[in-house]
């Protein structure tokens, strides 16, 4: 399956009319070496390439297909959609519909705590990217202050003040200090390391009035998978509100994917934003922000703080966020978990038979491979683990069928569709991608 001259030759064509022949660096394979497989088509669990591979996915669109590809409903909700208007400009009864259901999820979860949902009100937007661009921007607005707090290796979207030490395609590009983003806009943002409360104590002991918010994963994905210790959000939250600051919970990865109320679900710390992308729209372009009424009231039309967007509340991506959503039962949720840990343990047994020194590490049924024998829980033990393994590892899965993120700092996602075939598949092609790894020489290692 290493063959793949239709893939070579699409990518050749696309490298001389897109930027590097993709349309999102991650897409590359630059990490990995090889030719980026380009999809013609996904069903359930797998994914077709223009040579006619398949492969078992687990990328999952990085998130959003928590029913595997090409559910029936979905596809139905989203052809229903089409036939009516694929956009108007003018607001739509779905819009309504998927704002109340996000609003919902994250209400029933709160009562289910005893306490009261700090979801009141929403603004959709169409990605993860303009989430977190707009909630920073509200928080700025809201509070009156010019800087924020980041956590290095978390991941927020190309928003240039959240660039500084990002994760996934900053760090595996090697681009912390890109340019275009004006040593301004970095003077504006405040790096910590993860997991370490300690740091954002000092920075706030540093920088306190200037601070307008604290943002950080609900768990971190974007770096590999790594939880937040017990209690990291919840001493956040307490921090920035010592300190007039808010806290922005950013769930694009986890909401909606890691439990009906996504992270909120399992860790009920009241942020007052929480920013939601790709999973909440079926894996169409549609995303939200939102919060508790008093600060979403800042936004225009009803406040001072300007956020617009032409195909914000796209119908087409409503709807298909809506089918996504109404889909997710409590099953789903077991279910993603269950296959996540059993493919975990697959991955645990070949890599030990092998000899490899390694970490399977789990936030919710996110969940990735480091190669250390050290716990992971920030940037720094990320970098340190021992990455080079991972594209030999990443070669002998992909030519055995299967489609892992080809970066080794990018979580696994998995769907309910991951079926017993499916998972017989990633066993068999575990212990030759282990010894593949156990193999693997250091760079520079003569
Ligand atoms: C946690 C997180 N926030 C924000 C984003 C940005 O979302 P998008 O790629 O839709 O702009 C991503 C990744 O995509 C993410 O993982
Ligand atoms: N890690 C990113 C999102 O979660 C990967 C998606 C992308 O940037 O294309």
């Amino acid at each position: 399956m290493s063959d793949a001259p239709r893939s070579a030759e699409l990518f050749a064509r696309a490298q001389r009319v897109i930027p590097g022949g993709v349309n999102s660096p991650v897409r590359a394979f630059r990490a990995v070496g090889g030719t980026p497989r380009f999809m013609v088509s996904g069903q359930g669990p797998y994914l077709t390439d223009a040579d006619g591979h398949t492969y078992v996915d687990l990328v999952a669109s990085w998130g959003p297909m928590i029913h595997g590809h090409a559910h029936p409903q979905i596809v139905a909700a989203v052809q229903q959609a089409a036939t009516s208007g694929l956009s108007f400009g003018t607001p739509t009864i779905g819009e309504i519909e998927l704002a109340e259901e996000l609003i919902g999820k994250l209400a029933t979860a709160a009562q289910a705590h005893g306490t009261t949902s700090p979801l009141e009100e929403v603004r959709l937007v169409n990605s993860g990217t303009e989430a977190t661009m707009s909630a920073v921007r509200l928080a700025k607005g809201v509070t009156g202050r010019r800087k924020i707090v980041k956590f290095a290796g978390c991941y927020h979207g190309h928003v240039d003040a959240l660039l500084a030490s990002a994760g996934s395609g900053v760090i595996t590009f090697a681009t912390p200090d890109t340019p275009g983003v004006t040593s301004a806009q970095a003077a504006e943002t405040i790096v910590v390391p993860y997991n370490d409360l300690a740091a954002v104590e000092a920075a706030f002991a540093a920088d306190g009035p200037d601070i307008a918010a604290v943002i950080t994963e609900a768990a971190a994905g974007n770096m590999g998978a790594i939880a937040p210790k017990p209690g990291f959000n919840a001493g956040l939250r307490e921090i920035t509100e010592r300190h007039g600051a808010l806290l922005i919970m950013d769930e694009v990865m986890t909401g909606f994917r890691v439990s009906a109320a996504g992270w909120y679900g399992l860790d009920p710390v009241a942020a007052d934003l929480f920013t939601f992308g790709k999973v909440m729209s079926g894996g169409l372009p549609a995303a939200a922000f939102g919060g508790r009424r008093e600060i979403m009231a800042s936004l225009s039309p009803a406040g001072p703080v300007y956020q617009a967007g032409t195909l914000s509340g796209n119908p087409v991506a409503v709807a298909a966020g809506l089918a996504s959503l109404r889909l997710a039962t409590p099953e789903v949720y077991v279910t993603l978990d269950a296959t996540a840990r059993r493919i975990g343990a697959l991955a645990t047994q070949a890599l030990a038979e092998a000899g490899v020194a390694h970490r399977v590490q789990y936030a919710g049924n996110l969940f990735s491979v480091f190669f250390t024998d050290q716990d992971v829980t920030d940037f720094a033990g990320a970098q340190a683990a021992e990455t080079f393994r991972y594209g030999p590892f990443f070669h002998a899965m992909l030519n055995a069928g299967v489609y892992l993120p080809p970066s080794a700092f990018e979580a696994w996602f998995v769907g309910a569709a991951h079926d017993d075939r499916a998972l017989e598949i990633i066993a068999a092609a575990l212990p030759a991608a282990a010894r593949a790894a156990a193999a693997a020489a250091r760079p520079g290692a003569a």
